[in-house]
């Protein structure tokens, strides 16, 4: 293993987050050969409490050489292998806020462990066995998930439903390996191979790939979701979209042109997607040193989005303004919003034919915004996502072995088509149960790891 992920050792962080809005409770965690006796060090339970595993401790922790109090507090043993690395593991469980579960990490620190690297624990029930590289992902995304839809689907690979079917087809395609090399090693003695039966199981298993492929799409939308860019000439009610979008007040709404000044974020879920909306900045040529920058901003925002709402006025009509910013992002792909069709009927409106998505709305009244979303999943083309059945999706590093093992399988075939020696048929097969054990964790490399566990949040 690399530097950073020394798998000796007992490692601590706090397993909880650190933000402002502190929480109630804070947890630091401890795994490793020295878990145990840092918790007899610090910790202090009275009474007749007994040190098991799986007990809750109740009690104080305690500076060992000052015996300054640090926090009351719950103490939780797990002993190897019962544990979620397989190692020995304690838990405190301090009270929340920054200073009780900092001092608790600094006091392990000073008495046998070091700080854990971002994603060290799962590394190590990955390295004890408890995981596989596909589950020890589906943590991650568990973690980051930002709509339910895409937590559920983290917590179906963490229950091995990705796992299961990859390593189905690598043991089939091991079970062929077999097959052909006894006929290598014993040729005399065994029945011929019967070349079409051995394509027809490739080509199964092919197709099995083909359909696991199909899911990377929805896995990397539910996984990093939509970012949506409201982009249009200033006072068409940008603002007012995203705040009946949101349900919320977000984004200042006033009836001057140049309201917002800055990109205003919001994030949303739509069919399952986890959605970032920006408003904008009124695009127009501006004098503002302020407004200036905010225009460009709105510029960059409209061009880094996956999706641009352009936004227009129906009472205004089409307009030369309207036209320029259409120009800035007619090569994104885009959707017209036609806004305040209170005002005007959006079928006066002349916009250029070649928009084949529009909506219109009426936001200050909240009409148009089902629409709305119905055509953003459109544009996706990911409205089945909303069936919150999506049970497997695999991610981009799962595609790419795929991709790999896929080809190496039709590399099988055409030379199996042209009568090459056996041998031949072996290189390429191997080379698609290489590809297939890359993604379960069977066969990695050590900068494959590193890249998979670094992207985990410390303490995970
Ligand atoms: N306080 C706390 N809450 C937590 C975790 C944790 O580590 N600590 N988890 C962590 O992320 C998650 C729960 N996941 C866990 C998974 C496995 C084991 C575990 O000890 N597994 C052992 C033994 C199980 C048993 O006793 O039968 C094993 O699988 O070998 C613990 C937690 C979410 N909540
Ligand atoms: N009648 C009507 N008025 C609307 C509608 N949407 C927004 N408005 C009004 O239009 C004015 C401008 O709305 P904003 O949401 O601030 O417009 P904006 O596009 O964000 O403007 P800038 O931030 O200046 O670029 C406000 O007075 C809104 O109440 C609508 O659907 N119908
Ligand atoms: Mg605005």
């Amino acid at each position: 293993m690399s530097e950073i992920f020394a798998t000796t050792g007992t490692i601590a962080a706090i397993a909880t987050a650190i933000v402002p809005q502190q929480g109630s409770v804070g947890i630091v965690r401890v795994s490793g050969s020295e878990a145990i006796p840092i918790a007899k060090t610090l910790f202090h339970a009275p009474g007749r409490q007994v040190w098991e595993s799986h007990r809750i401790l109740y009690g104080y922790i305690r500076h060992p050489q000052t015996r300054q109090l640090v926090d009351e507090a719950l103490l939780l043993i797990m002993q190897a292998p019962r544990s979620y690395t397989r190692e020995d593991v304690v838990e405190f469980h301090c009270h929340g806020g920054i200073m009780a579960v900092q001092q608790v990490l600094q006091l392990c620190l000073e008495n046998g462990a070091r700080l854990a690297q971002p994603g060290e624990f799962t590394l190590r029930a990955f390295l004890n066995g408890r995981l596989d590289l596909t589950q020890a992902e589906s943590i991650a995304d568990l973690v980051g998930a930002r709509s339910p839809q895409a937590a559920q689907t983290a917590l179906a690979g963490l229950q091995g439903k990705l796992a299961q079917p990859i390593r189905q087809l690598r043991t089939q395609c091991l079970d062929i390996l077999a097959e052909i090399e006894a006929r290598i090693d014993f040729e005399e003695d065994l029945p011929p191979l019967d070349d079409k039966t051995i394509i027809s199981e490739v080509e199964k298993i092919s197709a099995e790939i083909a359909k696991l492929l199909a899911t990377a799409e929805q896995g990397e939308l539910l996984r990093t979701g939509l970012k949506v860019a409201i982009v249009g000439r200033p006072n068409v009610g940008k603002s007012s979209l995203l705040n009946a979008w949101s349900r919320s007040d977000r984004a200042i709404v006033t009836d001057l042109p140049g309201t917002t000044r800055d990109v205003v974020e919001s994030q949303l879920v739509v069919g399952g997607i986890p959605v970032q909306v920006l408003d904008t900045a009124g695009i127009r040529a501006t004098e503002d040193q302020v407004e200036k920058i905010g225009v460009e901003r709105s510029r960059s925002a409209a061009q880094a989005a996956d999706l641009v709402l352009l936004t227009i006025d129906a009472s205004a009509g089409w307009t030369t303004d309207d036209q320029e910013i259409y120009a800035q992002v007619k090569h994104r792909p885009l959707i017209l919003v036609i806004n305040k069709i209170d005002l005007a009927a959006a079928e006066t409106v002349q916009y250029p034919r070649e928009i084949s998505q529009v909506v219109k709305t009426a936001v200050v009244q909240n009409q148009g915004i089902a629409a709305l979303e119905a055509a953003i999943l459109e544009q996706v083309q990911a409205g089945k996502i909303q069936a919150a059945d999506m049970d497997l999706a695999i991610n981009q590093r799962q595609a790419a072995a795929l991709v790999k093992a896929k080809t190496s399988l039709e590399q099988v075939q055409t030379t199996i088509a042209q009568q090459l020696p056996l041998d031949f048929w072996t290189i390429d097969l191997r080379g698609a149960i290489h590809a297939l054990g890359e993604i379960t964790g069977e066969e990695v490399t050590e900068s494959v790891l590193d890249r998979i566990f670094s992207r985990f949040c410390i303490g995970k």
